[in-house]
């Protein structure tokens, strides 16, 4: 299938009605957007690729935000407490931030899609470059200053480490609300197997959708329980003043021309 071109070779595309945000997006560039489908058949092994060596310190946990989008969890990045290397990074990433993208229903959620199949939720683990800038808001908007892990969750058994944010999100109901949130290790978030990934260079996946990051997929997903996702959809869009109130759900973005990027396999 022909990826169409006319959207990836424009210096400024305007792409597709955003659900949510409802302005068109004119993306810089356009080239290496996100998220995009995983075409298993097409990935390439690459037996330099490294395992990803995570080194978070639970203690440097401070907050979620409703920021009317998502809820974040935001992590204290003045120092290298908590640390993100390896895989097919060069250099070593500051942990951030990780958030959630999820659908009304268990059928879609996801971003990415692995051979079109979509999850009801995906998770993801934001780290900027400390080796080339000082603040995430410089590498935000440059190329090679973002790596985000990206995580599917299937509906399952309940995620036990998940519970004790699930049981935070009531506090951020609406937007713009804040709560203290500490000692939460986002390791726990992830698959026992984090050696198996795909990785591909694209782009933030909300404004301001600049093409800073290189993106880790993980092969494998982690269960969250049905009802542990009914608190992710009890979050509302809207904030306390607003007189109708929206539920935060469909928070993802629709899937972006690959034009001819290679996404490649830690594992064969
Ligand atoms: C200087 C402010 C920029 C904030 C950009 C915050 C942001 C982080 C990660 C993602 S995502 N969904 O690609 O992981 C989207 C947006
Ligand atoms: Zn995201």
């Amino acid at each position: 299938r022909r990826c169409n071109l006319s959207a990836c070779s424009s210096k400024f595309v305007v792409s597709q009605m955003h659900p949510i945000w409802q302005e068109p997006l004119a993306v810089p560039g356009g080239e290496r957007q996100s998220p995009i489908d995983i075409a298993v058949r097409r990935t390439q092994f690459d037996p330099r690729l490294r395992p990803l060596q995570m080194r978070y310190d639970p203690r440097t946990c401070q907050q979620i935000w409703n920021n009317g989008y998502s809820f974040i969890v935001e992590y204290d990045d003045t120092s290298d407490r908590s640390v993100l290397q390896g895989g097919p990074l060069e250099d070593r990433f500051r942990l951030c931030q990780f958030h959630f993208h999820w659908g009304e229903s268990n059928a879609w959620g996801s971003e990415h899609s692995v051979d079109r199949r979509l999850f009801p939720a995906e998770l993801h683990v934001v780290h900027w470059n400390r080796d080339k800038y000082n603040l995430f808001e410089e590498a935000v908007s440059e190329d090679n200053g973002l790596a985000v892990i990206g995580v599917f969750l299937k509906v399952g058994k309940r995620h036990e480490g998940l519970q004790k944010l699930v049981d935070a999100l009531p506090a951020v109901r609406h937007k713009g609300s804040v709560v203290e949130f500490t000692k939460f290790d986002p390791a726990c978030l992830l698959p026992e197997n984090t050696e198996e990934y795909w990785t591909y260079s694209g782009s933030l996946t909300t404004p301001p959708l600049t093409e800073a990051v290189t993106w880790m997929l993980m092969k494998h997903h982690i269960e969250v329980s049905h009802d542990q996702l009914a608190v992710f959809r009890s979050l509302l869009f809207t904030s306390a003043e607003e007189e109708v109130q929206k539920s935060m759900v469909n928070n993802f973005r629709v899937q972006q021309p690959l034009c001819g990027r290679t996404v490649r396999s830690s594992f064969n």
